[in-house]
């Protein structure tokens, strides 16, 4: 039987030039890796109300989706016993409210258009790089 599309989303968070990147912690096979804060789009939710949700859980923040990013990357993702088809859909949103914190992360980097490709990011992301760092400012931040 044909298994259904996981639709998986990611938020980019952008603030005065820098994007928000996040370091998983789990599972173990991409722990340490970059990704955008987001996840699985729950069943009935849309993939706009799942970049608020995962964002609140996530990081703590409320924040408002502006836009999409690119087309669906379609990337294998890991399964409880084999992987499932599924895409990435970025979105680029807007800090609405709160300061982001790695509630489920290692670890969080706000990067600027040098810094971007300079930490591991999961596979997937990677496409997504040259459409990111256009929007952002383009020297290597002070503190990131
Ligand atoms: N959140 C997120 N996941 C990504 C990105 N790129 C990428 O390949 N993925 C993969 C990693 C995971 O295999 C899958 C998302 O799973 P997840 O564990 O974040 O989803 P979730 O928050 O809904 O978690 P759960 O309820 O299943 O525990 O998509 C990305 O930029 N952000």
């Amino acid at each position: 039987m044909e298994q259904q599309t996981l639709v998986v989303v990611g938020a980019v968070v952008i603030r005065d030039g820098l994007a928000l990147a996040a370091q998983r912690a789990d599972p173990p096979a991409l722990r340490g890796r970059w990704e955008f804060p987001g996840g699985k789009v729950d069943p009935g939710e849309t993939p706009a109300d799942a970049v608020v949700r995962e964002c609140r859980e996530e990081l703590g923040v409320t924040v408002r989706p502006l836009h999409r990013i690119g087309e669906d990357a379609p990337f294998p993702a890991p399964g409880p016993s084999r992987p499932r088809p599924a895409v990435l859909r970025l979105w680029r949103v807007e800090l609405v409210a709160g300061e982001p914190e790695a509630l489920e992360h290692l670890s969080l980097r706000w990067l600027t258009a040098s810094d971007l490709r300079t930490v591991p990011w999961l596979p997937a992301d990677v496409p997504f790089l040259d459409l990111i760092a256009p929007l952002l400012a383009p020297g290597t931040a002070v503190h990131p």
